[in-house]
């Protein structure tokens, strides 16, 4: 699903935030990206999402070589995956259910199949009837609930999220990514990154550690205590 091979990432302004980056993802994977500030997590979900192109190296997504994805092709490409951020990004003047049915409008779906989708989606999340309300009157908790419903909302193969849990309580956290796993058990591939280490400890599932760029433990989710 996901290949990285020899990835280095330089910004232009800055030192190399990935350094020879090899690792594959088979599809259905759930797997986390942990390390310390600035190891670079954010970089490689952000080559993942063409959002920033690597310096050196290849990423392969689906199959596809990301590097012959020119700006005409993104959109499509975006369409594979779901994003998930930590400050969620919604829209606070539309309803929860406009902000769930953004990407569907964006991809052209008819208005029926859009309401059907969306609906599914919020039930998956727990959020059915909140669909009138604006995001602001939800918790905060609540509203990463609708971020997740937009990200899958249009069914994508892979999930990815940036530190989905950084404002939630633990309870919350583990709540969020016990969601994240329910949508791994339906053939999602999941990839997320996180420095929460006693969250990723509880879920057990694999886990890559970066270090300055470098990969220095690539964890099976049976190694994970
Ligand atoms: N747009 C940018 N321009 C220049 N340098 C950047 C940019 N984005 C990130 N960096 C640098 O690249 C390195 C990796 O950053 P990245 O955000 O990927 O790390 P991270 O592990 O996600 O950190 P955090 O946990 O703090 O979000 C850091 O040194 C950061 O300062």
């Amino acid at each position: 699903m996901i290949r990285f091979d020899q990835v280095s990432k330089r910004y232009a302004a800055g030192q190399e935030a990935l350094s020879q980056l090899s690792f594959h993802i088979a599809p259905g994977e759930m797997v986390f990206v942990t390390g310390h500030s600035g190891a670079g997590k954010s970089t490689l979900l952000k080559l993942l999402a063409l959002i920033e192109r690597p310096t050196r190296g290849t990423v392969t997504l689906d199959g596809q070589n990301l590097g012959t994805v020119g700006v005409r092709g993104i959109p499509r490409l975006r369409r594979k995956l779901g994003m998930v951020f930590q400050d969620h990004r919604l829209l606070l003047d539309r309803s929860v259910f406009a902000n769930v049915e953004l990407p569907l409008v964006i991809a052209g779906v008819p208005p029926e199949e859009r309401a059907r989708r969306v609906r599914a989606a919020l039930d998956k999340v727990g959020l059915l009837a909140y669909e009138k309300q604006p995001p602001a009157l939800l918790s905060t908790g609540e509203q990463q609930r609708v971020g997740i419903a937009r990200a899958i909302v249009a069914k994508p193969a892979l999930l990815i999220a940036d530190e989905p849990t950084g404002n939630l309580d633990p309870q919350l956290s583990l709540e969020i990514m016990q969601l994240f796993a329910d949508f791994q058990q339906v053939g999602t591939t999941v990839v997320i990154a996180s420095h929460d280490l006693m969250l990723i400890k509880r879920m057990k599932k694999r886990v890559i550690v970066l270090d300055h760029g470098r990969l220095i433990a690539d964890l099976a989710a049976e190694e994970v205590a």
